[in-house]
């Protein structure tokens, strides 16, 4: 049975692809206490104890707004860290699929990202993740790149969806940026993906792929659906109005691109399938926090 390494296993992506990877694979999930990323030692002998047959390189800095003060851990792990590990990819002969983001680009276009599309970043984590793409282009053949968006996802400690829920659940009004467009992406979808590319994978189909949901999204129009949505679940939410305002309104210490969505043409080709709508996956993963937040609630109560 194939064994696929994947770091950054209690991430929220990390999490889903524990649960999806099982019908193609033996999953042996790694988290920061037994490969610490910033440990280039530690990569080397994790990967070469456990000889896997691809690497899955979920693992990040995904703090955003934080790397634009801590750059030297950002670059740590998201650019020097995934060289190494395709490096070991290399001398292993295995594939390394990693996943990258849609901050590589600068958000002034207006028409949906490709792959081939130039990059230039507007901030230090988009930075440090173009830098790792980099790497893995550099050390690694057999490699697929996979950039994402907007991730949320149920196993995730804090995203876009249940900042929105909290708050939501606290307010009466919140105020949403409404000038940022992109594609919310659930987690469920994203290593649905990921899924079906293992057993797929050959090396002509090796390079740089964007993967979010289909349809595009305000921060603002997410923020309305959330709610929307929960509300239809019985979600008890003392929400009433959601407010649009604009990016100078809600000041953030790292810039973030005004528009920032990806063509999936290339990799639906592959997968032989468009992605799922958002509001789709926002729908899926909303009845499965709800069944676990309202059930575990349920079995306090008895
Ligand atoms: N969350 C989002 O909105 C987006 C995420 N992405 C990318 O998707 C991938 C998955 O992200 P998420 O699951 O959302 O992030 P997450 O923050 O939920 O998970 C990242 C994981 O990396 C681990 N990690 C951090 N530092 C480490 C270290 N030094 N050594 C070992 N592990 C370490 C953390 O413990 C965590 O489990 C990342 O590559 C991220 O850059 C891309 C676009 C958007």
């Amino acid at each position: 049975m194939r064994r696929i390494l994947v770091t950054g296993i209690a991430g929220q992506l990390g999490q889903e692809l524990q649960k999806t990877l099982a019908p193609v694979g033996k999953v042996i999930g790694v988290g920061r206490e037994t490969i610490d990323l910033t440990q280039p030692d530690a990569i080397r002998q994790t990967i070469n104890e456990v000889k896997p047959d691809v690497v899955v390189n979920a693992a990040a800095y995904t703090g955003v707004d934080k790397a634009e003060s801590e750059l030297e851990l950002a670059e740590a792990i998201n650019a020097i860290a995934p060289g190494i590990i395709a490096q070991e990819c290399q001398k292993l002969g295995i594939p390394l699929i990693h996943v990258s983001t849609d901050y590589v680009f600068n958000g002034s276009q207006s028409q949906p990202y490709r792959e081939t599309d130039p990059t230039n970043p507007i901030n230090a984590y988009g930075k440090t993740k173009l830098e790792g793409e980099i790497a893995i282009q550099q050390n690694c053949q057999n490699h697929i790149i996979l950039r994402t968006a907007w991730v949320y996802g149920v196993g995730g400690k804090v995203n876009f969806v249940k900042t929105m829920l909290r708050l939501g659940g606290e307010r009466e009004e919140i105020r949403v940026v409404a000038d940022q467009i992109g594609s919310p992406t659930c987690t469920a979808d994203l290593a649905g993906a990921i899924t079906q590319l293992i057993p797929k994978f050959q090396p002509e189909i090796a390079g740089i792929y964007n993967y979010t949901n289909s349809g595009v999204a305000s921060w603002y129009d997410f923020a309305v659906a959330i709610f929307e949505e929960a509300k239809q679940l019985g979600w008890n939410l003392k929400i009433q109005r959601v407010i649009p305002i604009t990016t100078p309104e809600y000041p953030t210490p790292a810039r973030r691109p005004a528009y920032s969505v990806l063509s999936c043409a290339k990799i639906s080709a592959v997968l032989g399938t468009y992605p799922p709508h958002w509001r789709q996956g926002l729908r899926n993963m909303l009845a499965e926090l709800y069944t676990q937040t309202y059930e575990s609630t349920n079995s306090i109560r008895r």
